[in-house]
């Protein structure tokens, strides 16, 4: 298993580099409907001031049903192939993405986790420690859209409550289209509420929102990691006076949903 902490490596990609903040895919199943980095994130951004966050990877683990695209949804963003055949995953694997989110440089550690029942067990191993969960079913076989409750269940008994981010994502949305479609996507933007997941269709075959689920993964992610960051510093040095430290007033909006992620 690699360390978490990466060392310095060469420029990022420019499609891997996110400036503003990514937008959602539907209003109607979003974790946050705001269009810009939370005021603290872009300041200690500016400053550079975002602790190890850059030094880190974040996890994010894939599950789903055998056959749904998971493996091809992660080859397509990371490697940009589609293959046609069917290999099936066998445990685990994992790919590295590297980013740089208001010009600091963050890295997803996407773990690609067998849907077959003979390798649950194994993959089951590498649920735990995931910052996001993303779970995908296959928009032509609604099945698997029902199966999505179970394998977020598992993953989450092994990551503390509410300290994910969940997503929905359906797969093969080249398959599909009209009114098919449509209703698919509704009976997943309702499970994706329940869930509280953010909704997501993609295709990996033609790559639509493929590179802008990811983006939305990793820039969510990373808000987090540096709201959790600041917090962690303010609280083991509560007399610092230059502005980092976070205010304690009640909840808003914005910053909701990290602080109540703060143990992730
Ligand atoms: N048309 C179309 N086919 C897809 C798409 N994504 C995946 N497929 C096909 O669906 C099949 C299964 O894809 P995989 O990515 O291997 O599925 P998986 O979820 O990783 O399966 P396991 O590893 O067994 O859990 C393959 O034949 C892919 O080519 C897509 O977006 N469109
Ligand atoms: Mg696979």
């Amino acid at each position: 298993m690699r360390s978490s902490l990466m060392p310095l490596g060469p420029p990022v990609s420019r499609d891997r580099i996110i400036t503003n903040f990514p937008k959602w895919y539907t209003p109607d199943a979003c974790l946050q409907l705001k269009e810009h980095f939370h005021g603290q994130v872009s300041a200690a951004c500016q400053r550079r001031n975002t602790g190890t966050v850059g030094l880190k990877l974040s996890k994010v683990v894939v599950v789903g049903d055998l056959y749904v695209g998971k493996t091809s949804l992660i080859h397509r963003f990371c490697k940009n192939v589609f293959d046609r055949d069917y290999k099936a995953t066998i445990g685990v694997d994992f790919e590295i993405e590297r980013f740089e989110i208001a010009g600091i440089p963050y890295s997803l550690q996407i773990w690609d986790t067998a849907g077959q029942e003979k390798f649950k067990c194994i993959a089951s191993a590498y649920y735990r420690g995931a910052q996001v969960i993303i779970t995908a079913f296959d928009l032509t076989d609604v099945q698997t859209l029902e199966h999505t409750r179970q394998w977020l269940e598992d993953a989450l008994r092994e990551n503390e409550a509410g300290s994910c981010f969940i997503f929905l994502v359906g797969t093969k949305k080249d398959l599909l289209s009209g009114a098919a479609c449509e209703q698919t996507e509704l009976e997943a933007v309702h499970l994706a509420n329940e869930m509280q997941a953010e909704y997501w269709s993609v295709s990996s075959k033609t790559g639509e929102n493929v590179k802008a689920f990811f983006s939305r993964v990793a820039a969510l992610a990373f808000e987090q990691s540096v709201l959790q960051d600041l917090e962690k510093r303010n609280s083991t040095r509560p007399q610092v006076g230059d502005g980092d430290l976070i205010r304690t007033s009640p909840e808003t909006q914005e910053n909701k949903r990290p602080s109540r992620l703060s143990c992730c």
